[in-house]
């Protein structure tokens, strides 16, 4: 049951009252309005005394509150050193898929540098489907990652797979990355719940939206209230051209239900490096307000997923092109 009230005295006493056998948690506090949740379901008798105060009382399953629109109407934008995203805003993070060498990943920042990205992306930990797969360079590979964007004065954005290494991409990364494979895992979303930086979090490839607005939920439900959604594709019945499909349709209505930032990655949605730039140029005329894009200077060698890299001049027309459909969304254009 959740329990939201108007009035953080109120809510705080409702708090202290009704810790005995059911503890309600005040998950989180906006514009006056403190919402508390708790397991049990209290019978009318014990809100009695509240009730005045009381402007919702939500027992459906599966609610999220605090990335709720209702509860949070504007929307979140988060600030980086280098980088303004969510609200008006648009961000490109670009980079290879995993990090390489240091040479490389400097080579690569420089290019998306130049294209007009402000996050550095790459993996140092790469969550792939078979053990034997290329795994990542480790903690060599965070290094050399932070060298990278500190050199360009860029953000940099790192994938964390496993609950025991948060401390350690901590001491490197400037925003967390959580894959689509650990959109509810859920030991590391309340580990990073308990962090104050940005958290990438990616859609499962099976996610429900709810599914994806509880797992954020995690989260914030920690005190971590800078998320950053991010659409990627979702397993459909036909993945012989595509490697995913793109839900576009869930840009905006993430976007109606919460007020976090929701971006798209259509590197991992297409699979194939011909479909990326038409299906990020979708996502951008749906609302997306930045994009995550993987890109190599020779694919064909990357050590993953190099059919979906972009060349760095192909990334440098796509966000050329991003630019524009950004600003037809955002103008008044009016039919003539
Ligand atoms: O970034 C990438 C992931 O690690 C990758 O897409 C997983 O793909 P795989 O199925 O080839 O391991
Ligand atoms: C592994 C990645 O993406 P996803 O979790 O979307 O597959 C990635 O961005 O490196």
């Amino acid at each position: 049951m959740i329990i939201v009230t108007t009035n953080k005295t109120t809510a705080q006493q409702l708090a202290e009252n009704l810790t005995t056998g059911d503890p309600l948690k005040p998950v989180f506090v906006h514009n006056n309005r403190v919402a508390l949740a708790g397991v049990k379901t209290l019978s009318d008798d014990v809100l009695a005394p509240f009730k005045a105060d009381i402007v919702d009382i939500i027992t459906k399953h599966h609610t999220a509150i605090a990335s709720s629109r209702d509860f949070h109407p504007e929307d979140t934008v988060i600030t980086t050193k280098h980088s303004i995203i969510g609200g008006d805003h648009f961000v490109f993070m670009a980079g290879p898929d995993a990090i390489e060498s240091p040479a490389h990943v400097m080579a690569m920042g420089e290019a998306v540098k130049k294209a007009g990205a402000t996050i550095l992306r790459g993996g140092a930990f790469k969550p792939r489907t078979s053990p034997y797969s290329y795994q990542g360079n480790g903690e060599a590979g965070l290094k050399a990652h932070r060298a990278a964007a500190d050199a360009l004065g860029m953000d940099m954005v790192t994938e964390i797979l496993d609950t025991r290494d948060v401390d350690l991409v901590d001491q490197y990364t400037d925003i967390f990355q959580v894959g689509t494979r650990n959109m509810q895992n859920f030991a590391l979303l309340k580990a990073l719940g308990q962090k104050r930086k940005p958290v990438v979090l990616k859609r499962g490839m099976s996610a429900t939206i709810d599914d994806l607005l509880n797992a954020a939920e995690y989260i914030v439900a920690g005190g971590n209230t800078q998320i950053i959604l991010m659409e990627r594709g979702i397993r459909t019945y036909d993945n012989k051209y595509t490697r995913n499909t793109i839900d576009v349709s869930a840009i905006p209505v993430l976007q109606s239900l919460t007020h976090f930032p929701v971006i798209a990655d259509a590197s991992h949605a297409a699979g194939v490096a011909q479909f990326v730039a038409p299906l990020a140029l979708a996502a951008i005329a749906a609302g997306a307000q930045g994009l995550m894009t993987e890109i190599h200077n020779d694919p064909a060698h990357a050590f993953v997923d190099g059919a979906q890299a972009l060349t760095p001049a192909e990334f440098s027309t796509l966000a050329a092109k991003a630019r524009r459909v950004r600003e037809v969304v955002q103008s008044d254009l009016v039919a003539q």
